[in-house]
C-alpha cells in the first residue's frame, strides 16, 4: 500500500540516523543497552537506518583486551540481545563489534534488522601506522577464505562484497564499510556504489586531532559525490579511552555533496542526528551521468561480483514530515556568502559571453530595448559592464525605450533614469504610429477604435519593438540584445520569431526570474555603480511585473491592465518547479510535496536576507496545485517550439539552460497529460 502524500516515505525518501552512545572500555553490556536506547530513538523517528561507532559495542580502544575470551563472549551475548530486541524496531541497525571466526579476530560491521541479522562485513583496511596498530589484533577481511558465518544461531553472509537491497522500496540499496576503507584510494563504497548501493554507511572510531573534522567532511563530502550517493558516518566518541588519544562523537550525513546533517562534536551527552536521504534525486543523477555507468564497466568483474541480499522494510504508516532543509528559491541559495559567490559567477558568466561575442564578431555597439523591467534591466547592467571590461565608451550601448500603447509613464521614467544613469545613448522611439499601420493593415478591429486587446493586438507590439531593434543594428552595426529570461522560456511567455524572443545573443537566456530578481538585488548592495542608479534599480525592483501591452485606463498615468504573475502564476513558485523538472526530472506529486515544505509557512526555514518582510509569501497546497497545472501545460504542451528555436546565450547555472544546443532537447510537439495525470490523481 502506498504511504500517504503527507509522508516522506510516498516520495522516494528514507530516512537515515546516525547515533553516537555513550561507551565504557571494555564493557559490552554497557555498550548494548546504550546502543539499544539509540536505536529505540531511531525507530520511533521512523528511521530506515541507524549507523553506530566502529567497534562500538567492545569500545575502540580495548587494544589488547580484544583477544581476552571473557570480553569475546560479552560481545556475542551482547549481538544477540540487540538481535533479539531488534524485532520491534523499524531502521536496520549497523553495529561495530570484533568477531573472532574460525581462530581469527575481525573488525565488523553487523546488520541488524528485526530479529534477522543480514549480514556482516568486515573491515578491509586496518590502519596500522601512526597511533594506529589495528594488525596486531585483527585480521583484514579481504584474507578470509569464506563467505559465510555462523553468528547468535544466525548463518549469514560475510565480506565486504555484501549489498542489502530493500526489495519493497525501489533504490533503497544499502553498503557499510569501516573507517579507515574511505580514507583508501578505492574505498570498497566505490564498487558498492558502481553496483547500485545508494546508501553507504561508515562506521568509524576516529580520533580526533587539529584540523581533522575538515578532513572528513571533506572526505565523506567528496565520496558522496564522486559515487552520487548518501554517506553516513559516525566517528566514536563519549567514552572511548584517552590514554593516548582523543575522541568528538562527529556524526555526518551527505547527499551527493549536500551537508544534509551535523553533529555537534565534544558532546558530553550521547547523541544522534536524523536526514532524510532522496534515492530519487541519486536514481535521476546516475541515470543521466553515463560517465558513472562506464566508470560500473570498468570495475565489471567487481560489480557483479557484489551479492545482494534482499529484506523487507516495514514502511512506517502515516504522515512523517520531512526533515531536510529545502530552499524556497532553489536558484538563490539562502547563505549570504555562498549567494554574494553565486551572484558574482551568474555576473560575470553573462558578462563573459557577451565580451566574446562582440570581440569575435569584431561589433562594437550593442542595441536593446529598455522597458524599465526587470529583464531589460539586467541585460543593460551585463551591457555597460562589458563594455567596461572591453574598454570601449558605454555610449556604444545604443538604449531605446519604446512607448506602445499601455506603457504606464513610472516604468517609462525608470527606463530613462536607468540609462541615463548608466551613461549610455539613450533614444525613445513611439511605436504606436508602427503598430497602427500593421493592425490597419492586417485588418484588426483595434485600427478602426474598437478596444480589441487579443494577443494579437499584444505580439504587434512585442513585433514592432523588435523590428525597430534589428533594423537600428543594421543602420549603426550593433548587435540586438536579447533580454527573455530562463522563467519566460519555460513558460512561452514570449512573442515568437519576429517579438522579443528573437536577439543576436541573449544573456538572459539560462538565468531565471528570481535569480534576475536577486542578481539586481546584489548589484545595488555590492555598490556595482553609482547610489542615483542603485535608487532606479530599487524603483524597478519594486515595480509589478507586467508585459504592458494591454492598456488598464486613460491616459498617460494609465495603469497596465496585466499583471504577468496573475495569468502565468508566481514567478517564485513557477521557478520551483522549473528546477525541480528540468534538473531533477521529478514527477509533479513529488515537486508539489517539496514546495509545500519550503512555501507552506512563512516563518520557517530561511530566506535570503535581501528579499523584504513584506514580499515573503506562503502558499497552501491547492494554490501550488493550481499554479504548478498552469506550468506543466505551458512548458510540456505548448512552448516547446519557442524553446527549440533560441538564440545563443551562455548557460548560468546547473539547474539548466533550456537551448536545444544545451540541457533541454525536447519535441515540439509533446503531450502534457502524463504531468497533468499525475498531479491531479496524486496531490489531494
Ligand atoms: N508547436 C508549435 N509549433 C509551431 N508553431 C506553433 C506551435 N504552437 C503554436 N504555434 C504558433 O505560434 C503562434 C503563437 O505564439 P506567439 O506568436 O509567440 O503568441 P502567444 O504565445 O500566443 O502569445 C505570446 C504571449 O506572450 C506574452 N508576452 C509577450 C512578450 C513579452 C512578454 C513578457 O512579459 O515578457 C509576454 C504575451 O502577452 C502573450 O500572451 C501561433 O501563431 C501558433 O500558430
Ligand atoms: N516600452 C518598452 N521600451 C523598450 N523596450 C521594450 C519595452 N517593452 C518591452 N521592451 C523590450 O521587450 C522585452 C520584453 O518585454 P518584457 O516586458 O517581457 O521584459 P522586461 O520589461 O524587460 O522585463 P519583465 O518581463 O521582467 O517585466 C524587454 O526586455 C525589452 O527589451
Ligand atoms: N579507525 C580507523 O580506521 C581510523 C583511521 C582513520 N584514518 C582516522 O584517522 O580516522
Amino acid at each position: 500500500m502506498r504511504a500517504p502524500f503527507h509522508s516522506i516515505y510516498s516520495h522516494g525518501f528514507v530516512r537515515v540516523a546516525v547515533c553516537i552512545p555513550s561507551v565504557r572500555v571494555a564493557d559490552p553490556a554497557y555498550n548494548v543497552e546504550h546502543t539499544l536506547g539509540l536505536a529505540r530513538r531511531a525507530s520511533e523517528q521512523k528511521a530506515a537506518v541507524a549507523l553506530f561507532p566502529e567497534l562500538g559495542i567492545s569500545s575502540y580502544t580495548c587494544e589488547d583486551l580484544f583477544q581476552q575470551d571473557a570480553l569475546q563472549e560479552a560481545v556475542l551475548a551482547g549481538i544477540e540481545r540487540l538481535v533479539a530486541e531488534s524485532a520491534e524496531l523499524t531502521p536496520v541497525l549497523l553495529v561495530g563489534a570484533p568477531l573472532r571466526f574460525q581462530g581469527r579476530l575481525f573488525n565488523c560491521a553487523v546488520a541488524i534488522h528485526r530479529g534477522r541479522i543480514l549480514g556482516i562485513v568486515p573491515k578491509s583496511y586496518l590502519p596500522t601506522y601512526r597511533e594506529f596498530y589495528e594488525t596486531r589484533w585483527f585480521t583484514r577481511g579481504r584474507d578470509a577464505a569464506w563467505d559465510q558465518v555462523t553468528v547468535a544461531g544466525q548463518t549469514v553472509p560475510f565480506g565486504a562484497d555484501i549489498l542489502f537491497e530493500a526489495e519493497n522500496v525501489p533504490g533503497f540499496v544499502l553498503h557499510t564499510e569501516v573507517c579507515e576503507d574511505v580514507w583508501t584510494p578505492i574505498p570498497p563504497s566505490t564498487y558498492a556504489a558502481l553496483a547500485g548501493a545508494t546508501v553507504i554507511a561508515n562506521l568509524s572510531a576516529s580520533n580526533i586531532t587539529v584540523g581533522k573534522a575538515e578532513y572528513r567532511r571533506d572526505l565523506c563530502a567528496t565520496q558522496s559525490g564522486r559515487c552520487i550517493c548518501a554517506y553516513l558516518y559516525s566517528a566514536a566518541g563519549p567514552g572511548e579511552s584517552t590514554t593516548d588519544l582523543a575522541w568528538d562523537g562527529h556524526a555526518l550525513i551527505y547527499e551527493q555533496n549536500d551537508l544534509l546533517a551535523e553533529s555537534p562534536r565534544f558532546a558530553d551527552e550521547e547523541h544522534m542526528i536524523a536526514a532524510d536521504v532522496d534515492l530519487e534525486r541519486l536514481l535521476q543523477e546516475r541515470s543521466r551521468m553515463n560517465t558513472f555507468q562506464d566508470s560500473a564497466g570498468d570495475h565489471a568483474d567487481r560489480v557483479r561480483a557484489m551479492r545482494r541480499i534482499p529484506f523487507h522494510f516495514p514502511v512506517p504508516a502515516g504522515d512523517i514530515a520531512l526533515q531536510r532543509t529545502v530552499g524556497r528559491f532553489p536558484y538563490v541559495p539562502d547563505d549570504a556568502a555562498v549567494r554574494d559567490a553565486r551572484c558574482y559567477e551568474a555576473y560575470n558568466i553573462q558578462v563573459h559571453g557577451l565580451m566574446k561575442r562582440l570581440a569575435a564578431t569584431g561589433i562594437k555597439k550593442i542595441v536593446i530595448g529598455v522597458s524599465g523591467g526587470l529583464d531589460s534591466t539586467q541585460a543593460l547592467i551585463v551591457a555597460a559592464r562589458t563594455m567596461d571590461r572591453l574598454g570601449l565608451p558605454r555610449e556604444n550601448i545604443l538604449g531605446y525605450t519604446m512607448p506602445g500603447f499601455a506603457t504606464s509613464s513610472s516604468t517609462k521614467g525608470n527606463a530613462w533614469d536607468l540609462m541615463r544613469g548608466l551613461g549610455i545613448t539613450a533614444a525613445e522611439i513611439d511605436i504606436r504610429p508602427s503598430c497602427l499601420q500593421m493592425l490597419r493593415d492586417i485588418g484588426h478591429p483595434f485600427a478602426s477604435g474598437e478596444p480589441v486587446y487579443d494577443v494579437t493586438f499584444e505580439n504587434v507590439q512585442a513585433g514592432e519593438r523588435t523590428s525597430h531593434l534589428f533594423r537600428l543594428a543594421n543602420l549603426h552595426d550593433g548587435l540586438v540584445l536579447g533580454t527573455g529570461d530562463l522563467s519566460e522560456l519555460a513558460l512561452g511567455w514570449a512573442t515568437y520569431g519576429v517579438g522579443d524572443h528573437m536577439s543576436h545573443y541573449n544573456v538572459n537566456a539560462s538565468v531565471p526570474k528570481t535569480m534576475i530578481q536577486y542578481l539586481i538585488r546584489w548589484v545595488i548592495h555590492s555598490g556595482q555603480f553609482n547610489a542615483e542608479t542603485g535608487q532606479v534599480l530599487q524603483r524597478i525592483l519594486d515595480t509589478e511585473i507586467s508585459p504592458e501591452l494591454v492598456p488598464g485606463g486613460e491616459g498617460e498615468s494609465a495603469q497596465p491592465a496585466q499583471s504577468t504573475q496573475e495569468k502565468i502564476g508566481p514567478y517564485e513558485l513557477q521557478d520551483f518547479t522549473l528546477f525541480y523538472v528540468t534538473r531533477f526530472g521529478f514527477r509533479p506529486s513529488k515537486i508539489a510535496f517539496l514546495e509545500l515544505h519550503a512555501w507552506g509557512d512563512r516563518e520557517s526555514g530561511g530566506w535570503p536576507e535581501l528579499l523584504p518582510a513584506e514580499r515573503r509569501n506562503q502558499y497552501d497546497l491547492a494554490t501550488i496545485k493550481r499554479w504548478m497545472e498552469v506550468f506543466l501545460w505551458r512548458f510540456f504542451k505548448i512552448s516547446q517550439f519557442k524553446r527549440s528555436a533560441v538564440p545563443n546565450g551562455p548557460k548560468v547555472g546547473s539547474g539548466g539552460s533550456l537551448s536545444p544546443r544545451g540541457d533541454w532537447r525536447a519535441p515540439s510537439d509533446s503531450e502534457a497529460t502524463v504531468w497533468l495525470d499525475e498531479l491531479r490523481n496524486a496531490v489531494p
